[in-house]
């Protein structure tokens, strides 16, 4: 005899934690026939100073120690059962309630044209085996991997997700994630029309770095853009920044901290630069990076609805950059669907997790490059 569909809500934890190396962010998520994923509750465990400089240092070690990496690793998944049991404390369910933890795992390396000929790789720090023991829930995870062994970039991968969420609607919509990288998903109001996305550069982690740098020990991020609101854009510094073939690349394409760092900007600098103005000319960077991306996506002068969702979309001058050199846009807030602009990459993995448990396929071939849709990630039994 076939199991009847569930009839109550189906409960997943999604697990995000990004290459901005802020925190961890975790979504309970709803799941329910012929209806969008609904955002149910949140909890975001901040990065302990020590767990942040050890990750950002194995993001650009040449070469890691084993035990240096399952020391962060071991960190990092005891930081996510964390921040699972507060979410399960706050909500008063037990681990029994959820279907499945959907785990993103800390990306250190992200190679999806491989190193210096080698093979493509794409790392990400996870444990999903002690995740499993110290939550007592079954985890999902090792998501990007399928996708690459097929021939794709393994990102972005929010943009099925943002599907799911936002649907086709009558006007053409964009949605543009402001994380330490910026990645934009077109979704076409013809339905026969395949959903495009891709990663347009660095959004906040050149910004984060040269703040940390140059303005503040204490704080993690130029607050609203202000420091960068008080310098003035550098037109000679942006075009040679802007001469990087990333940002004329034809999509698929991805990124991360391999090719977006303090050396790739030192590589532009004359050295004469007050560190104000830098600090104004990537935050033009990133806005002009992101102008031109959705240019090569929609005829100029057409009017869209532009849904801003990550950490960059507090940040109130990058938004006012944005807007100026996006005229026809409407910028707007994912909160009009019930998903606050910091949970939608968290819920993403959540409703990945449901993906795979279902065995329905978690990419977009039309935006990773992917030879055929694929089921995405492992299961880890609790
Ligand atoms: N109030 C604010 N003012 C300015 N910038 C902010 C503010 N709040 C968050 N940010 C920026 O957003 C960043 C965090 O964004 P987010 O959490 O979306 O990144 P992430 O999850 O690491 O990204 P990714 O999508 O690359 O994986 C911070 O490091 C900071 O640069
Ligand atoms: C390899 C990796 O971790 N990439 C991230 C990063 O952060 C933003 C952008 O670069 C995006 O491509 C991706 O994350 C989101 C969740 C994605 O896959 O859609």
């Amino acid at each position: 005899m076939k199991t009847p569909p569930a009839a109550t809500p189906l409960y997943y934890i999604g697990l995000m934690s990004g290459t901005s190396l802020d925190g961890i962010d975790a979504a309970l998520i709803a799941i329910e026939p012929a209806a969008p994923p609904r955002l149910l509750a949140t909890h975001a465990e901040p990065m302990p100073y020590a767990l942040h400089a050890a990750l950002l240092t194995l993001c650009h070690a040449e070469q890691a120690g084993f035990a240096q990496l399952a020391a962060a690793e071991d960190a990092f998944c005891r930081l996510q059962a964390l921040a699972v049991q507060a979410l399960l404390d706050q909500q008063r369910l037990t681990p029994g309630n959820i279907e499945a933890i959907g785990s993103h795992g800390q990306t250190i390396e992200h190679a999806p044209g491989g190193h210096q000929g080698g093979p493509s790789y794409t790392l990400q720090l996870d444990n999903p085996s002690l995740l499993a023991e110290l939550t007592g829930c079954r985890v999902v995870a090792d998501f990007r991997r399928r996708d690459l062994a097929a021939g794709g970039q393994a990102a972005p991968l929010a943009p099925a997700f943002h599907q799911a969420l936002f649907g086709r609607q009558s006007a053409e919509q964009l949605i543009l994630n402001l994380g330490g990288f910026a990645n934009v998903t077109w979704l076409p109001r013809d339905a026969e029309q395949a959903v495009l996305g891709f990663d347009t550069g660095p959004a906040n982690v050149l910004l984060d770095a040269w703040f940390a740098r140059h303005a503040s020990k204490c704080e993690r991020f130029d607050e609203n853009g202000a420091w960068a609101a008080s310098g003035e854009i550098d037109q000679a510094l942006l075009s040679r920044m802007l001469a990087e073939p990333f940002f004329t690349q034809p999509p698929p394409r991805s990124t991360g901290r391999e090719l977006f760092h303090l050396d790739w900007l030192a590589q532009h600098l004359t050295g004469e630069e007050a560190p104000a103005n830098v600090q104004a000319t990537l935050a033009e960077l990133t806005a002009i990076s992101i102008a031109q991306a959705i240019g090569q996506l929609l005829p100029p002068g057409e009017s869209l609805t532009l849904i801003t969702c990550g950490g960059g979309a507090h940040n109130g001058y990058l938004m006012a950059r944005l807007a100026h050199h996006l005229p026809g846009a409407t910028l707007t807030s994912p909160a009009a669907h019930g998903w606050p602009e910091d949970w939608i990459e968290a819920g993403a993995f959540a409703w990945l997790a449901h993906q795979r448990l279902h065995h329905l396929p978690g990419n977009l071939p039309s935006v990773t490059g992917a030879r055929g849709p694929r089921v995405l990630g492992g299961i880890y039994a609790p």
